[in-house]
């Protein structure tokens, strides 16, 4: 089915709605369960930024292991254990509101059915906003109708492709951050940032840019915004051989770089708030 001059919609093998922009500056797959970016392409080198697990879970049954799932309205484990880690819009069908292509880019806006703080509660406006031109823009939009103030967290949980995690450096992160396999000790960036162990660390120092490098290749780049911080995540070897739906090796070719709100930003009544990461 025809959404655009560049936006086609199709279902896959599995039965989800997926997606697919092909457009002048580059070409992106969004699966509708998750509202969940699968690849994203630019022409002017042909070189994807995402990584997908070859054991990803496709079919809706669990959240999709690679790309960028959206995590909200919390980061990481839930306050109730009963609910689950990372909220519970990663795991429901989205809807598109808007499609539409200029000259610079293609811009797709989607909702997830059910939007609230905690099952029962009021429902929330959640948008996602993606331009696909020459760079990837997610915004990821929280608005607050209600008569009184409501605080949420969240992530775009980003899985980019390395050739080889032992090559790969980041750039651009500085400061403390909160090491989780130690405990959320507070410890200081390393440079150079390489990554060779499991790794799960809380950069409380928001920079707005990072980057990965590989040799004398600017892998990607990443612009965020609206995040209090930036959260470094790779399972490594024994983590990764434990998750059903990652390879024993998938750990070497992958690094999550990821906009977040870990420490839980206000909303005022009528306010709204802009969570951006930026591809390129
Ligand atoms: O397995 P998931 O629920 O997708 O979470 C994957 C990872 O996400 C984040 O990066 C967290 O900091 C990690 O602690 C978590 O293991």
């Amino acid at each position: 089915m025809k959404l655009s001059t560049h936006v086609f919609q199709r279902i896959s093998d599995q039965g989800m709605p997926i997606v697919s922009v092909d457009n002048p500056l580059a070409s992106l797959e969004l699966s509708l369960f998750g509202g969940h970016v699968l690849s994203f392409m630019p022409k002017k080198d042909n070189r994807q930024r995402l990584w997908m697990s070859p054991k990803a879970v496709m079919d809706g049954s669990k959240p999709i292991r690679g790309g960028i799932p959206v995590c909200w309205p919390w980061f990481g484990a839930a306050s109730d254990g009963n609910l689950p880690a990372h909220g519970f819009v990663r795991d429901q069908m989205w809807q598109i509101l808007r499609v539409d292509d200029d000259q610079e880019q293609t811009r797709i806006q989607l909702q997830p059915e059910r939007a609230y703080l905690n099952p029962g509660q009021e429902h929330l406006d959640l948008m996602l906003e993606l331009l696909i031109g020459e760079q990837l823009t997610l915004n990821l939009i929280t608005q607050n109708r209600q008569a009184h103030s409501i605080r949420f967290g969240g992530a775009l949980h980003s899985y980019f492709r390395v050739q080889n995690i032992d090559h790969a450096e980041i750039q651009g992160l500085s400061g403390a951050y909160l090491d989780k396999v130690q405990d959320t000790s507070a410890e200081q960036t390393p440079s150079p940032y390489l990554i060779s162990s499991e790794t799960d660390r809380i950069h409380v120092n928001a920079v707005s840019q990072a980057s990965i490098i590989e040799g004398e290749q600017q892998a990607v780049t990443i612009g965020f915004k609206g995040h209090d911080s930036i959260v470094v995540w790779n399972p490594w070897q024994e983590k990764s051989a434990q998750m059903a739906d990652m390879t024993t090796d998938g750990y070497r070719k992958m690094l999550c770089i990821e906009a977040a709100i870990t420490q839980g930003i206000e909303l005022a009544p009528g306010q709204s708030h802009i969570l951006t990461q930026i591809i390129s």
